[in-house]
């Protein structure tokens, strides 16, 4: 069986974090591992503390995991603070780690910062040159090159810039644009758009890190980036509409039903 890491932050109410990663894991057929970054109390109407954990455990768990167990690709996620990105990227060159799927996380869609905002300059210099792909939403993009990245044109802008950060790949998301959830795959050479039609529902929490976990999975089972993608693509698609209301805010992506539709039990 192959297996996949997660490198993130836990999310309470399961939507989000290193909970949805191991779901998305789980139901692609990957066993899931963790390296948790910091503990978050959210639940889907938001996020009222966070503690990071201390470098020193981080590295640990990265070092008991690489130490006994093959990893055949990794999902990064919510880091929050410049010394976890050091810490996290340290690791990284240690086992010189190739398949990394580095979801540069921000702000939660309720609005709270899960990177500090002077983090975001040791993300550019120290992880991104270490990415296989980097998968920001319209937001996290438009902080990482400068400029506003609002729609296709400026998404395949920003592409390049990240690319010329050190990235291999660059997929920008397209989640939060007017219109279709279209997202962007640039590869260095080519530009593919994954165009698909808008669910119309509030319930999205977790799709990033849903959708970035689907790409570390298929990657983990060999597919080539354009593939993963494709296959990402379709899993988190199906993870929203099957999107229920839990709670009384943003409800999470669902892996169950995406995972008993396409064993064909649905
Ligand atoms: N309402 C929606 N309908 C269909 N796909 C969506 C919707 N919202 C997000 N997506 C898709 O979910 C994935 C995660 O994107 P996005 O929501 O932009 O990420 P983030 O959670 O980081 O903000 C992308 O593939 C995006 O196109
Ligand atoms: C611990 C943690 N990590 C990441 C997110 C972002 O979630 P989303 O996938 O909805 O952008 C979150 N809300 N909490």
């Amino acid at each position: 069986m192959k297996t996949a890491l997660t490198i993130a932050g836990s999310d309470s109410s399961g939507g989000a974090g290193i909970q949805a990663d191991l779901k998305t894991f789980s139901a692609l057929g990957v066993f899931g591992m963790s390296v948790i970054t910091a503990i978050t109390a959210q639940n889907t109407c938001g996020v009222t503390a966070i503690r990071e954990m201390d470098t020193d455990i981080i590295k640990a768990q990265i070092h008991a995991v690489y130490d006994d167990i093959e990893v055949n690709a990794v999902k990064i996620g919510m880091l929050s603070s410049s010394a976890i990105i050091k810490e996290v990227a340290a690791g990284i060159e240690a086992y010189t780690i190739p398949k990394v799927v580095l979801d540069t996380v921000m702000i939660s869609k309720s609005g709270s910062y899960l990177l500090q905002k002077n983090a975001v300059q040791t993300l550019i210099t120290d992880l991104i040159p270490k990415a296989f792909v980097v998968t920001p939403n319209l937001h996290e993009a438009t902080a990482l090159v400068g400029f506003e990245v609002v729609d296709q044109p400026t998404m395949q802008k920003a592409a390049k810039v990240i690319k010329d950060m050190g990235a291999e790949c660059v997929v920008i998301k397209g989640g939060h644009l007017e219109g279709d959830a279209c997202d962007l795959l640039y590869d260095g050479k080519t530009m593919e758009f994954f165009p698909n039609k808008r669910i119309q529902t509030i319930h999205t929490h977790g799709t990033g890190c849903t959708f970035s976990s689907a790409i570390a999975a298929g990657l983990a089972k060999g597919m080539d980036v354009y593939n993963a993608v494709a296959e990402a693509k379709k899993y988190v698609t199906m993870a929203i509409q099957h999107g229920f209301p839990l709670g009384k805010g943003v409800g999470p992506t669902n892996h169950f039903f995406a995972l008993y539709e396409k064993a064909g039990i649905l």
